[in-house]
């Protein structure tokens, strides 16, 4: 089953256009969701939970059209936007006495098993939550009212590399039955190459590529050549860069030619973001 199916997503701001996004993230997986700043990630996500008005498109969640069964998707969807910032005072026992009234699924054994899992206490106030312990908390709330899907606005910008590779431990964890599936935006690629199955990267608002991530990096080559080499292949290349040597560029997989006699290597997520936003600026 698919855990979100996303159809022609459209959103229109005075100088901002998030246009005909589509994709799908499989049940039991994690998507990573990349683009560099102002790319529409936190517009697209925002869409899929119903905070922001869409002009067009659908959204599918475990099945279900979001539009008509927002309240009871709701139930099955756990959220975090990197930063829990109002009732900063309050202790987390009486912020998530509040919180679990909404969920009727809601079990407080799940719940007191992950705070302890998580190493959060549930005496501290939300203004003395680290970013990560925010994190956590937010991810212990979700998994408490049975979420089966988790959306996550850069969880792990602001974490510390080792409070990072722990939260992926987690995230590789929770998507291990199957049951439970994991949408991220992240700016860092590298957690990504540990542990994300699908890769969505969107830029200037559209859909560059998204597909399973060895495939997604397999669509690319990076390629390195000697200054009178870049004549030859300069018009197939997505975008390439000179320096004293020659040239580095990115093209299609199957746009490469093997009678040319170039270096090519497989890029690494960061090298594929860098060259192909590079091509959309030329376009700009
Ligand atoms: N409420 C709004 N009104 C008008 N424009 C908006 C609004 N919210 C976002 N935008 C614009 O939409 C564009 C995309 O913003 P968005 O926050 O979705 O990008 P992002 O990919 O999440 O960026 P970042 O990585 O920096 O968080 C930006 O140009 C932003 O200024």
């Amino acid at each position: 089953m698919l855990a979100l199916d996303i159809k022609n997503l459209s959103k229109r701001y005075e100088h901002f256009h998030l246009q005909d996004v589509s994709f799908q993230l499989e049940q039991g997986y994690i998507m990573g969701f990349i683009g560099a700043n102002g790319a529409g990630k936190t517009t697209t996500i925002k869409s899929i939970l119903n905070l922001t008005r869409i002009d067009s498109g659908e959204i599918h969640i475990l099945g279900k059209n979001m539009a008509e069964h927002e309240v009871e998707l709701k139930q099955e969807i756990g959220s975090a936007f990197g930063d829990i910032n109002f009732y900063t005072r309050s202790k987390i026992s009486s912020l998530t006495n509040v919180i679990k009234t909404f969920y009727r699924n809601w079990d407080d054994a799940t719940y007191h098993r992950y705070m302890k899992k998580f190493n959060l206490i549930e005496d501290k106030k939300i203004a003395e939550l680290s970013t990560g312990m925010k994190v956590k908390y937010n991810l212990a709330l979700a998994l408490s009212h049975g979420a089966k899907l988790l959306i996550l606005d850069e969880p792990t910008s602001g974490l510390d590399p080792v409070a990072r590779d722990h939260l992926l431990d987690i995230f590789q964890e929770l998507v291990g039955s199957g049951e439970i599936s994991i949408l991220f935006s992240t700016h860092i690629t590298s957690d990504l190459e540990k542990c994300a199955d699908y890769i969505t990267y969107l830029h200037n608002g559209r859909i560059i590529n998204s597909a399973e991530k060895e495939e997604f990096i397999d669509t690319y080559r990076l390629l390195n050549g000697r200054k009178e080499q870049l004549e030859q292949i300069k018009d197939r290349l997505i975008s390439y860069k000179t320096n004293s040597f020659g040239f580095t560029g990115l093209i299609y997989t199957t746009d490469l030619d093997p009678a040319l006699h170039l270096t090519s290597t497989v890029p690494n997520l960061e090298e594929i973001m860098i060259y192909c936003s590079k091509k959309e600026d030329t376009y700009v």
